[in-house]
């Protein structure tokens, strides 16, 4: 597919960074003068990933490592969202967490105590070295009271070498074992939409939504009145689409075709 022509206003753009990007670190081709573009627009920008493995700062590092220079501010995650929603509900509360440094440092920054005896929550995160030791002891907290929150439903993430389980996978299994569902903070929990307009101050009708999976970043952008725009580098297929209810406003191949929209 070719470059596309602007068909609607945009101002702000939103855009998800596992299978839009990057792959596990690795520039998706074109994702580098697309960012570039963006930046040197002036237009309000933030990168929404339901990855909650890394801290901002990690994230902008990395992303530099790939040739993406994106400001640690810009980029909102699972994590942080999972650790605002935490301080809103249950200010200085105490969590177990099943997770990587994104996690328990933005739990820490909110004040959590993060504890395995008795905590008021247990909060699993994505890692890459899932504990069957630290599942069991998630099992036993819920089933002894603990309240269960989980940052992202994805099943699995995208990476060039194939499929990796992850957060939405994970959280299945505990559901299985305990029959509790989790409270699932990113996307398509429009937690992550709303909170990200209205840091960059946007407004739904001229904001655009990039995402690789329709059920989190398609439904989520759809739901908050944003234009959506599906890129086919990720998790979603071309002959998925048409099996969900819902459609996104534009499909491309990749981000590479959404440079002359800026
Ligand atoms: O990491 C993820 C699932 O493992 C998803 O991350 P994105 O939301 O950036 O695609
Ligand atoms: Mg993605």
């Amino acid at each position: 597919m070719g470059r596309v022509t602007q068909r609607k206003r945009i101002d702000s753009w939103l855009s998800d960074m596992d299978g839009v990007l990057v792959h596990e670190g690795r520039p998706v081709p074109g994702a580098d003068e697309f960012i570039k573009r963006l930046s040197e627009s002036g237009r309000k920008f933030r990168v929404l990933t339901n990855n909650s493995i890394y801290t901002q700062r990690d994230l902008s590092v990395r992303l530099a490592g790939a040739g993406l220079d994106v400001p640690a501010e810009s980029i909102w995650t699972s994590a942080l969202a999972t650790a605002q929603f935490l301080d809103d509900q249950r200010a200085g509360g105490s969590a177990y967490v099943i997770g990587e440094a994104g996690l328990t440092t933005a739990l820490h920054e909110v004040g959590y105590i993060l504890t395995d005896l008795d905590p008021d929550y247990v909060v699993l995160g994505e890692t890459r070295t899932y504990s069957f030791t630290q599942i069991t002891r998630a099992i036993r907290l819920i089933e002894g009271g603990a309240r269960f929150i989980a940052t992202n439903p994805d099943p699995i993430g995208p990476s060039t070498e194939g499929s990796l389980p992850a957060c939405g996978a994970v959280a299945a299994l505990i559901t299985k074992a305990t029959g509790v569902e989790p409270y699932f903070v990113g996307k398509p929990n429009p937690r992550m939409m709303r909170s990200a307009l209205n840091e960059i101050e946007a407004h739904s009708e001229t904001t655009a939504m990039i995402g690789d999976r329709m059920d989190t970043d398609i439904v989520s952008g759809m739901e908050a009145g944003l234009f959506t725009i599906l890129v086919l580098t990720g998790v979603t297929q071309r002959h998925e689409i048409d099996r969900f209810p819902y459609r996104p406003s534009l499909v491309v191949d990749s981000v590479a075709d959404l440079i002359d929209l800026i």
